[in-house]
C-alpha cells in the first residue's frame, strides 16, 4: 500500500490540534495540552495515515512511542536490536520484523528511534538495513538524534531507492514520549511530513517543518548544547549553594520562581539534591549531542566555550561509568573535581 491519507479513528477529539490561541497563555497548559504554534504546522492532520508503521528502536524512547501509535490503533510492526524489547509492544498487539529490511519491506511508512549516528547509519544502510527493504511509495522518518551529514547520507540512500525521506528528531524524554508531548523538528520531503503529519500528532505536541534534510539534526542539536550546558551551570549552583551553607531545595524553589525557571530544573533538581539520577535521558546521550553540536559550530567557526567546557563535565562523568544514569548525573564530575582540588 503506497503512503495515503486516510482516516485513523481511534485519536480522542481532545488530543487532536488546536490553534494555540484556544488555550491560556499559562505555560503549564503546553505541557498537559497538544498545541500548535503557528510556526509549527500547517499541515492537516485531519487526514489520517493508516498504512502500515514500522517502528526499528525500542529504547527509552522508542518503546514509548512505538506504543502511542498503537493505543491509537495504528497497524505497527517492530524491530529492535535486542529482541525481548519487542515482547510488551508485541502483547500490545504489534507484528514483529526480523530485520529493519522485512519491516520497511512490510510498511508504508518506517520510523527509526536509534541511539546514535553509528547506529542510525547501521540500521538503515548496512546489511538487512531499511535501505534494502525501501521502494517508491514508501517513507522513512528517523527520528533519532544524529549530526547533519549523517541525516544527509541516510537520506541519500533511501532517494536512491525512490522512496521519501523526513528527518525528525525530537524535544522531549521519556516522560513527553509516554504522554504523546515531543517535539518534532523535521525536514527533508515536504510530501511524506504532510502523509505523517496525524501520526506525528498521536507522538507529539508539536511539529516544526524546517525545509531542507540537515536542518531538523541542526536544530536539535543547538537546542541539546544548550541543555546539556544548562544542567552543568545548574549542577555548579546547587553544589556551590550547599557549600556556602544554603539549603539547595531552597535554592530549587528559588530558580523555579524567577526568569531563569525551567520544568527540567525544577523536575530533576529535587532528585539531584539527593543523588539520584534515575535515567530518562542517558548521560552518554547528552554528551553525544554535545559533541555533535561542538562539530556543528567548527563546520562554521562559531564560537562555543561555555559548550565546550560542559562536554568536558560529561566526559569526566561518563568516565566515572555514569554512561547509562540520567544527564543530571553530570553534578557527580562537579563534586569528584571538588575533591581531587580540596
Ligand atoms: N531519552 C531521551 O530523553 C531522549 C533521547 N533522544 C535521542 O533519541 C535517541 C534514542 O534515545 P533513547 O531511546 O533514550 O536511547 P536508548 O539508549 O534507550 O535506546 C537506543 C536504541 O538504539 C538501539 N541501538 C543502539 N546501538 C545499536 C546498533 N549498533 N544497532 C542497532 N540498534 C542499536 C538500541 O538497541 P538495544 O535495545 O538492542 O540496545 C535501542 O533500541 C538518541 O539519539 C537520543 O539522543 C531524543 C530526545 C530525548
Ligand atoms: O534530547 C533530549 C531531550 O530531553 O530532548
Amino acid at each position: 500500500m503506497a503512503l495515503c491519507s486516510t482516516f485513523c479513528p481511534r485519536i480522542p477529539t481532545y488530543l487532536r490540534a488546536k490553534p494555540i490561541s484556544s488555550f491560556p497563555s499559562n505555560p503549564l497548559f503546553s505541557l498537559s495540552f497538544k498545541v500548535y504554534s503557528s510556526q509549527a504546522t500547517d499541515a492537516s492532520s485531519q487526514d489520517k495515515f493508516t498504512g502500515r508503521v514500522g517502528f526499528l528502536g525500542l529504547g527509552i524512547m522508542g518503546s514509548p512511542m512505538a506504543q502511542n501509535l498503537i493505543k491509537a490503533g495504528c497497524d505497527v510492526t517492530v524491530w529492535n536490536r535486542t529482541k525481548s524489547k519487542c515482547d510488551p509492544l508485541i502483547s500490545l498487539g504489534a507484528r514483529h520484523g526480523s530485520s529493519p529490511e522485512e519491516v520497511a519491506a512490510n510498511c508504508d511508512v518506517t520510523f527509526a528511534m536509534l541511539a546514535d549516528p553509528e547506529s542510525a547509519i547501521d540500521v538503515a544502510c548496512g546489511k538487512n538495513g531499511a535501505v534494502s527493504g525501501m521502494g517508491p511509495g514508501k517513507g522513512y522518518v528517523d527520528v533519532s538524534t544524529v549530526d547533519v551529514a549523517t541525516a544527509k547520507l541516510i537520506n541519500g540512500h533511501i532517494k536512491e531507492t525512490g522512496a521519501l525521506f523526513l528527518e525528525a528528531p525530537v524535544s522531549g524524554s521519556k516522560k513527553p514520549a509516554e504522554d504523546g508531548q515531543l517535539i518534532f523538528l523535521t525536514a527533508g520531503d515536504r510530501a511524506l511530513y504532510d502523509s505523517v503529519a496525524s501520526l506525528l500528532d498521536i507522538l507529539g505536541k508539536s511539529r516544526f517543518y524546517l525545509g531542507e534534510v540537515g536542518n531538523g539534526a541542526a536544530m536539535k542539536l543547538v537546542v541539546n548544547m544548550i541543555m546539556g550546558s544548562m544542567m552543568a551551570s545548574f549542577s555548579e549552583g546547587l553544589l556551590l549553594s550547599k557549600k556556602v551553607g544554603l539549603d539547595p531545595n531552597v535554592l530549587v524553589e528559588v530558580v523555579s520562581q524567577g526568569a531563569i525557571s525551567a520544568p527540567m530544573y525544577s523536575v530533576k533538581g529535587p532528585s539531584m539534591v539527593k543523588s539520584q539520577y534515575p535515567t530518562a535521558f542517558p548521560l552518554k546521550h547528552q554528551q553525544k549531542d554535545l559533541r555533535l553540536a561542538l562539530g556543528l559550530a567548527e563546520s562554521v567557526s562559531q564560537s562555543t566555550p561555555i559548550a565546550a567546557a560542559a562536554n568536558e563535565l560529561y566526559k569526566v562523568a561518563k568516565s566515572y561509568g555514569l554512561s547509562d544514569d540520567d544527564f543530571s548525573a553530570v553534578i557527580e564530575a562537579l563534586k569528584a573535581k571538588s575533591h581531587n582540588t580540596a
